[in-house]
């Protein structure tokens, strides 16, 4: 028992952080009541760039987290150095439980699912109207996404210069999706930027894209000058030098009205793997009280749905059944996804 008198290190009683800052070494596993709350900014090689109050710091996942990953956006609790000075490194030790998440598999075949971006209240689905030509299956993929991950869609077509956006829009009106157009002038003047941002402030949203169609034109014309793309975030913070980032980025909105911008790398496809027909179905308020009669595992798509009943009583809107199933039907793999 004389080990514990003796040796503070040992006594598990004295978990409480040392103030002056010098802890101890341990053998317990600490509680890390002393952790700072960060949010991760974005992932490079295993490194997480935090923010930390006011400061950037690099970290790592601690030992203890397990397989668990931490993603952009994600609060997490951190221990060790947190000045941000060159050459530190802080540790990772707890996630917070996720308000969402936006999931993709690379493709259906694939049967891990990655977690793109924690925490987002918003998924921008960036489309342009031409150059290139709008992939109405990609967007419906990218929708079925945000409401798997209880993300509320908000749909972004750009080049309206180029190409009208009637036809894509009449597509989603039964979805009822805020939806922005925006042309190439208006991001001169600043316009299109003030448009985007009344469905930006105080949320936190992540923008996904195929490669092309303007995304970084919008996000560059949403955060403060020295953050955009160009110099990069990614260069300033890491010192790495502008490479292709496989990881997403969260950017500060301009201004001091609050929120995130989450770029995300460029998709070509968004692997739907992991997509429960239960939890897209709970975007349809409308129509959930319907699948109570539906056959156990219903795919909502098969001749025993319920959802048929429930729109011939006049209980909801055929379009938006219709839209529904639009939107199931993309789970299933096509040429080009
Ligand atoms: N005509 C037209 N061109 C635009 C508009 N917005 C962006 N572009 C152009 O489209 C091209 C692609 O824009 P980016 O912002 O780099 O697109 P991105 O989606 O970030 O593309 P990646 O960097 O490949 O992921 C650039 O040449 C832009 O100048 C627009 O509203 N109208
Ligand atoms: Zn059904």
């Amino acid at each position: 028992m004389r080990r514990y008198g003796k040796n503070p290190d040992e006594d598990d009683i004295r978990v409480r952080p040392n103030r002056k800052g010098n802890r101890p070494r341990t053998n317990i596993r600490p509680k890390h009541e002393d952790a700072s709350e960060g949010m991760v900014l974005t992932v490079d090689r295993g490194r997480l760039t935090c923010l930390v109050e006011d400061r950037i710091v690099l970290a790592m996942k601690a030992r203890e987290l397990g397989r668990k990953a931490a993603v952009v956006g994600d609060r997490v609790a951190l221990v060790g150095d947190l000045s941000g000075a060159k050459d530190t490194l802080a540790r990772i030790v707890r996630i917070s439980p996720r308000t969402s998440v936006l999931r993709r598999t690379a493709d259906d075949d694939d049967p891990y699912e990655r977690v793109v971006v924690a925490n987002a209240d918003q998924l921008a689905i960036v489309t342009a109207l031409a150059d290139p030509e709008p992939r109405p299956r990609l967007i419906d993929r990218c929708l079925v996404a945000a409401y798997d991950g209880g993300l509320t869609p908000l749909l972004v077509l750009t080049k309206s210069d180029l190409a009208p956006a009637d036809e894509l829009l009449e597509m989603y009106g039964a979805l009822g999706v805020p939806h922005i157009v925006t042309t190439r002038d208006e991001f001169v003047d600043g316009r299109a930027a003030d448009r985007v941002l009344e469905y930006l402030t105080g949320r936190t949203t992540a923008f996904v894209g195929h490669s092309g169609v303007g995304k970084t034109t919008l996000v560059n014309a949403l955060v403060p000058e020295n953050r955009r793309r160009s110099t990069g975030l990614v260069n300033a913070v890491t010192g790495r030098g502008r490479h292709t980032t496989t990881s997403a980025l969260a950017l500060p909105l301009t201004g001091d009205s609050g929120g995130w911008v989450i770029d995300t790398p460029g998709v070509r496809s968004f692997g739907l793997h992991h997509v429960d027909p239960a939890r897209v179905i709970l975007a349809f308020p409308d129509l959930e009280p319907g699948t109570e009669n539906c056959p156990r595992a219903c795919s909502h798509d098969e001749p025993d749905c319920a959802l048929d009943d429930w729109v011939a009583q006049g209980h909801a809107d055929p379009a938006r059944l219709y839209s529904l199933r639009r939107l199931l039907a993309t789970r299933e793999r096509h040429e080009g996804d």
